[in-house]
């Protein structure tokens, strides 16, 4: 099964949110208190899509906001270096900082991100900054999360989404919750049903849809499909870590996608590199069947690597693991 996207458009997907520092710690297997040595990388969720999938071929963008200073200069000439738009990426004058993330790998299983943002300029994106010329140009508009967490980047979002339905505009929301962003579990729920009821594709994990759903047991993913489908989405995308993922069409159709084996690092990116070449696939017209292995595959090859952003693989890293077929089954 196809998913279909208006093909006359100038960009595969334009992300709206965080573009930010990862610092990973660069002696691993131990706790952070005894690293010494961070490598730098643009980081973020959004960011990570946008440059997994232009990594990938597909014609990127991005909105957002810059701190004025080294680290919002760096993320700009990297992401313009890989091949994204950055002509939608304003700079902050009011002095707020780029967000930083801290990553502690103390062993495969065990990892954890120390995140610095308060005041960061991404939640400082204001809603006259959002182009609705720009939007219209796009198959695809890839919202995350966290940019709702905080006015006025909430009412940014809230903004392009509105412009990306009035014009054809795909709405893909990565759910991307980090409980911290929040001021509490019942906000986080108003804001991400409010707009995952707007959105045509939903990707998160199943604890990322318990936090959609106000839950504090885990739920099922046939609940939250007959929730989702009574609402805008067509489909819906449920990771489960290393048990893999589903991919619920409103149709009735049920895919299944498998982790792929690999020698774990740490396991954080795992869900960016997953929905850029999830979604490099679906929107390069491939089934979504396929789209899941995509998913997995790039997913398996970044949680072996030692970034989120740098690690992303090329089309035939991803399509080599697939040919191998060494899937992991659990659960
Ligand atoms: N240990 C692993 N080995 C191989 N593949 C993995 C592993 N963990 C996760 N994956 C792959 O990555 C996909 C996304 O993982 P997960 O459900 O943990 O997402 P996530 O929680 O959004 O990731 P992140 O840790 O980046 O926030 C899974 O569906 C699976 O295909
Ligand atoms: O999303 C973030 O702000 C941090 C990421 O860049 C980090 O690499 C990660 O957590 C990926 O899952």
């Amino acid at each position: 099964m196809n998913y279909k996207f208006n093909e006359n458009r100038e960009f595969d997907i334009i992300a709206i949110g965080r573009a930010c520092i990862d610092l990973n710690a660069v002696e691993y297997n131990r706790p952070m208190e005894e690293t010494m040595t961070f490598s730098k990388y643009v980081g973020g969720s959004p960011a990570n899509i946008a440059i997994g999938s232009s990594k990938l071929g597909l014609k990127a963008g991005f909105i957002g906001k810059l701190a004025d200073d080294q680290h919002g200069r760096f993320i700009e000439q990297y992401m313009s270096g890989v091949g994204i738009d950055t002509s939608n990426m304003v700079v902050d004058k009011e002095g707020h900082k780029t967000g930083l993330a801290f990553t502690e790998i103390k062993s495969p299983e065990e990892c954890s991100i120390l995140m610095y943002r308060q005041d960061v300029a991404d939640l400082y994106l204001d809603q006259s900054e959002v182009n609705e010329e720009y939007i219209k140009k796009s198959k695809v508009l890839l919202v995350s999360g966290t940019a709702l967490s905080k006015s006025p980047s909430r009412e940014a979002v809230l903004k392009s989404i509105s412009l990306a339905k009035k014009n054809d505009v795909k709405v893909i929301f990565e759910l991307d919750y980090r409980p911290y962003s929040w001021n509490n579990a019942e906000e986080t729920a108003v804001y991400y049903s409010l707009v995952a009821e707007q959105s045509d594709v939903v990707i998160g994990t199943r604890e990322e849809f318990d936090a959609l759903e106000n839950r504090t047991t885990e739920g099922n993913n046939e609940d939250t499909i007959n929730y989702l489908f009574k609402h805008s989405p067509d489909l819906v995308v449920i990771k489960h870590g290393v048990e893999g993922s589903y991919a619920y069409a409103k149709s009735g159709e049920v895919f299944r996608g498998l982790a792929y084996k690999t020698k774990v690092l740490k396991t954080f990116g795992a869900g960016d590199s997953y929905a850029s070449a999830f979604l490099f696939a679906l929107i390069s017209g491939k089934d979504i069947e396929t789209a899941l292995k995509y998913g997995s595959a790039s997913a398996s090859i970044v949680v072996s690597k030692h970034s989120s952003s740098d690690a992303m693989p090329s089309v035939e890293e991803i399509e080599g693991l697939i040919e191998k077929n060494e899937t992991i089954s659990v659960g």
